[in-house]
């Protein structure tokens, strides 16, 4: 166990640093930020449009490598690292919702999350046992396209609870949900916290903000203070 975890710190980025380049165009997308998530603990992450909270997110997944700065997840380094190494990391420790979905289109809900169960550690929660969870019982032989959007959201959680993640990261978490099934989610994400992750929600949603116990708010890459 590393002397941060020990503290308590599951998810930490130190001084991040992101870099795009297109021709002669270079945007600072992160520009030094910095945070710790602890286990039980919720972060809510805020700003305006362009103000780097998906690069962010991107960078603390290992979905994206950021130049400067390290990440380190449950004591492991995750950034700076081969994308067979960060993936492997990925698979085991972490749960990732994004807006753009986490559902592939073509598998029915229990494959989806039999998908995510590959190189995650044991033992996991069981398919049945996750829809359940997330209120979709008996709904494991849909397919993602035969859900509303309320539902689409709550198998989108469950595929992202499918590994029993250490640190859970959600992109507008609640999106364009209706609000009992806004209500649902930010519980299934409190509870998640409760049970010992550590929780990073991006959003611009008071109702978000309002179940986080910290909040910071990015602007121009950076970390206000
Ligand atoms: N792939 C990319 N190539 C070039 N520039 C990018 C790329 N992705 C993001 N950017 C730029 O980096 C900056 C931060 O973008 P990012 O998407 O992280 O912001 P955001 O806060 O998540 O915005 P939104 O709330 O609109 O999703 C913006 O100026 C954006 O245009």
């Amino acid at each position: 166990m590393s002397p941060a975890e020990r503290e308590g710190d599951v998810l930490t980025a130190r001084d991040l640093y992101r870099f795009y380049r297109a021709g002669e165009e270079e945007t600072l997308a992160l520009r030094g930020v910095s945070l710790r998530v602890r286990r039980g603990e919720t972060l809510a992450v805020t700003g305006p449009s362009g103000s780097g909270k998906s690069t962010l997110l991107a960078c603390l997944a290992g979905l994206d490598e950021p130049e400067g700065g390290v990440v380190h997840v449950a004591g492991e380094r995750l950034s700076h690292r081969p994308e067979a190494d960060r993936a492997r990391i990925r698979a085991r420790r972490i749960g990732i919702l994004l807006q753009s979905g986490n559902l592939l289109a073509h598998l029915d809900l229990r494959a989806n999350i039999r998908l995510a169960h590959t190189a995650a550690r044991t033992p996991r929660p069981t398919p049945s046992a996750l829809l359940d969870q997330v209120g979709l019982h008996g709904r494991g032989a849909a397919l993602p396209r035969e859900l509303a959007g309320g539902e689409l959201a709550r198998a989108g959680l469950a595929v992202a609870l499918a590994n029993d993640p250490d640190v859970l990261l959600a992109d507008e978490p609640t999106g364009e949900l209706d609000g009992t099934t806004e209500q649902r989610i930010l519980e299934l994400l409190r509870e998640r916290a409760h049970n010992g992750a550590a929780v990073l929600l991006v959003t611009h949603s008071a109702e978000v903000v309002r179940i986080a116990d910290r909040v910071i708010a990015l602007r121009d890459g950076r970390s206000l203070p």
